[in-house]
């Protein structure tokens, strides 16, 4: 299984993008992993919120594949301590999917076609985050996951 991070719009904080990639490179011991990012939608000022979401809805579904599972992170999905998250990976790369797309949404959150194509919710905390952190933290956690599915001293109860 392959896993893909899709986000919206390019990150401008460069400590982030920094940290970013140094998970990004420790996945790659693990998973193959790719982060995508679709470019910020133009002209998004003489748009409605309603109207903006439909859009970058409609770019996130364009990106998928028939075979894709998709997976939304969103305040209100499901949430897990850390080895829950890693069993759940485990059972996901047991079920034979090709790859697991998690997708971060933009400001307004997903549109109704998004979330209607969508196979699941995970929330990271019941607080609302950045779209940018929220790449940061989902990164280290299926980094963490893997650690935790390989034994190795990273995470810790
Ligand atoms: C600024 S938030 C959008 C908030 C918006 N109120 C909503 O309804 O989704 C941008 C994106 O970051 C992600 N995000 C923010 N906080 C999150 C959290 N606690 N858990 C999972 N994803 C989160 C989601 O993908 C969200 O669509």
């Amino acid at each position: 299984m392959k896993i893909k991070l899709l986000a919206i719009g390019k990150t401008d904080a460069e400590n982030l993008q920094s940290l970013i990639e140094t998970y990004q490179g420790r996945l790659k011991h693990y998973i193959g992993f790719k982060l995508e990012v679709i470019p910020d939608i133009k002209n998004a000022k003489n748009l409605s919120e309603q109207q903006q979401k439909e859009k970058e809805g409609e770019l996130i579904l364009k990106n998928l594949a028939a075979t894709d599972q998709l997976i939304l992170l969103d305040e209100k999905g499901k949430e897990f301590r850390s080895i829950e998250f890693s069993n759940y990976l485990q059972k996901k790369m047991n079920s034979g999917i090709k790859q697991l797309v998690f997708v971060i949404g933009g400001p307004y959150g997903f549109s109704d076609a998004v979330y209607k194509k969508a196979q699941g919710k995970i929330s990271l905390s019941k607080m609302t985050f950045s779209h940018q952190m929220i790449r940061l933290f989902i990164v280290e956690q299926v980094y963490r996951a893997f650690t935790i599915l390989k034994n190795e001293p990273y995470h810790h109860e």
